[in-house]
């Protein structure tokens, strides 16, 4: 398996999966996309109803990394991985009501949906790296998961520095002390002044600069690496053979900000899952609804809200969707893409626009309806939802349609957003017990305004001191 950029033509020369799992960003600024989509025949996937999930995780992955990573070393990593997830099943779902389940994501460590990726992530880099006998710089950006999940996955390993940007005063207090608390020495926060965009704008230009980029050995745990989207497609496919497919449709609802979740079951569907519908759901930040209703993809300044993880507007992953409904065409993708960087309205065709419509639906919840509706899950099923969840839950209810299983994303737990939930519910909800402690760890990050000559030049001393 080959990729190539959305930017860009495949040649013989187009990397494979351990080169973008390093890379992380092509080299022309777009993003690698495999170069077709493995097909899963229905056969196939009634077999894999009877695999663990880390088996059938080793199984899908697999179908991304052939001719780099083979099956049982694959199946070696996802067994290390998700053992130490408080759940058996790793990713169990729970029915909330006649029709509508929860898909729980958040029983890895840093209870968020990031860690059934991220745990793979870790253990990917360091087999490539090892194999390659190379180091790297991994720089991320986060609005309060990815940098935990990302922190928690790559703490104390020898070959990798991690350098994860936060939004000053943006994530909820237990996301900041989840990142801020692990003092290894391969670990730097920084709290960048301004919003998620900022911090994913700041990676971004860093993978711009070429001299940079090389010097330090740059790469990717955000969802801009196609490793993560890989790694988050199997929980599509294992919750959907629960609710009977292939033999039956089944529909997903996902809280949506990065865009890279919901790409995940988008390239489940590709690859033979027989999913009915794609429900994205929006907090304020509504910019995908928007789109969906009126092909209104123009960037609002990012407002805080209950559910900070999604206060995002540049959805980064939309461009691998983009260069799909353009046929593939990655001359008229990066001409749009360069196009929305400078004028923040993109252009979508209106045909793209109408085929996407054909598989997604949108919705947004306000702070005010989104308490609501965690307090009606609440009382009418005892089913306690993060307010991200909750987005998802209710706009999965909004769109559920007779007797086909509609799935919802449950991607954090509700400890990590106490107060939204308290204010909501009048509930405690408390931290598992390796997360006990954590309001009295020490916090080390350093505050750095959001000076991309700063910020870079922090991640050069830390990977030299590391
Ligand atoms: C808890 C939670 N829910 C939903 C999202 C949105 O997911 P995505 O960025 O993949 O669209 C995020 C952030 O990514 C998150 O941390
Ligand atoms: N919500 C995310 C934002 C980054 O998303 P990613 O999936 O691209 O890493 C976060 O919590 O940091």
């Amino acid at each position: 398996m080959r990729y190539r950029s959305t930017r860009g033509e495949l040649t013989a020369h187009s990397p494979n999966f351990s080169d973008i799992l390093l890379a992380g960003l092509a080299d022309d600024g777009g993003l690698y996309m495999p170069e077709f989509w493995p097909q899963i025949s229905p056969q196939t996937l009634r077999d894999w109803r009877r695999l663990s999930y880390p088996d059938l995780a080793a199984e899908v992955i697999s179908l991304f990394t052939a001719g780099s990573i083979d099956l049982a070393t694959l199946r070696t990593m996802t067994h290390d991985a998700y053992k130490h997830f408080d759940h058996a099943a790793v990713a169990p779902l729970s029915e909330v009501e006649q029709d509508l389940y929860a898909l729980e994501l958040f029983h890895g460590p840093t209870l968020a949906f990031k860690d059934m990726a991220m745990q793979m992530l870790g253990r990917l880099f360091d087999h490539v790296l090892t194999e390659r006998n190379q180091n790297v710089t991994i720089v991320g950006a986060t609005s309060g998961d990815t940098g935990s999940a990302a922190i928690e996955a790559c703490r104390g390993r020898e070959r990798l520095s991690v350098v994860i940007l936060h939004p000053k005063g943006r994530t909820s207090e237990v996301q900041r002390r989840q990142m801020t608390s692990v003092l290894d020495d391969n670990i730097l926060n920084i709290a960048v002044d301004g919003d998620f965009d900022t911090c994913q704008d700041i990676v971004k230009a860093m993978f711009a600069d070429k001299a940079f980029r090389d010097d330090v050995s740059l790469s990717a745990v955000n969802s801009i690496n196609w490793a993560r989207i890989a790694a988050q497609i199997p929980y599509y496919i294992r919750a959907a053979l629960a609710l009977g497919a292939p033999d039956r449709e089944v529909s997903f609802s996902v809280p949506t900000g990065n865009f890279g979740n919901v790409l995940a079951a988008w390239a489940a569907k590709q690859m033979g899952l027989p999913i009915k519908r794609l429900c994205i759901g929006s907090n304020r930040n509504d910019i995908l609804t928007r789109f969906l209703v009126d092909n209104d993809m123009s960037v609002r300044k990012v407002e805080p809200s209950l559910s900070p993880s999604m206060d995002i507007q540049v959805s980064s992953n939309f461009e691998r969707l983009l260069f799909e409904l353009l046929d593939q065409d990655p001359v008229r993708c990066a001409t749009i893409m360069k196009d929305f960087r400078q004028t923040g309205r993109m252009a979508v065709p209106q045909d793209a626009w109408m085929r996407m419509k054909e598989s997604f639906d949108g919705m947004t919840l306000s702070d005010e309806q989104t308490s609501a509706a965690m307090r009606k899950f609440y009382a009418e099923s005892l089913y306690l939802a993060d307010p991200h969840s909750t987005i998802g839950l209710a706009v999965g209810k909004e769109f559920k349609e007779p007797g086909i299983p509609m799935v919802a994303a449950a991607t954090a737990h509700p400890a990590k957003f106490p107060d939204a939930v308290k204010a909501a519910t009048g509930l405690d909800p408390k931290l598992p017990p390796h997360l006990a402690d954590l309001f009295e760890r020490e916090e080390r990050f350093d505050s750095l305004g959001n000076e991309l000559a700063t910020i870079q030049q922090a991640v050069r001393d830390h990977m030299k001191r590391k």
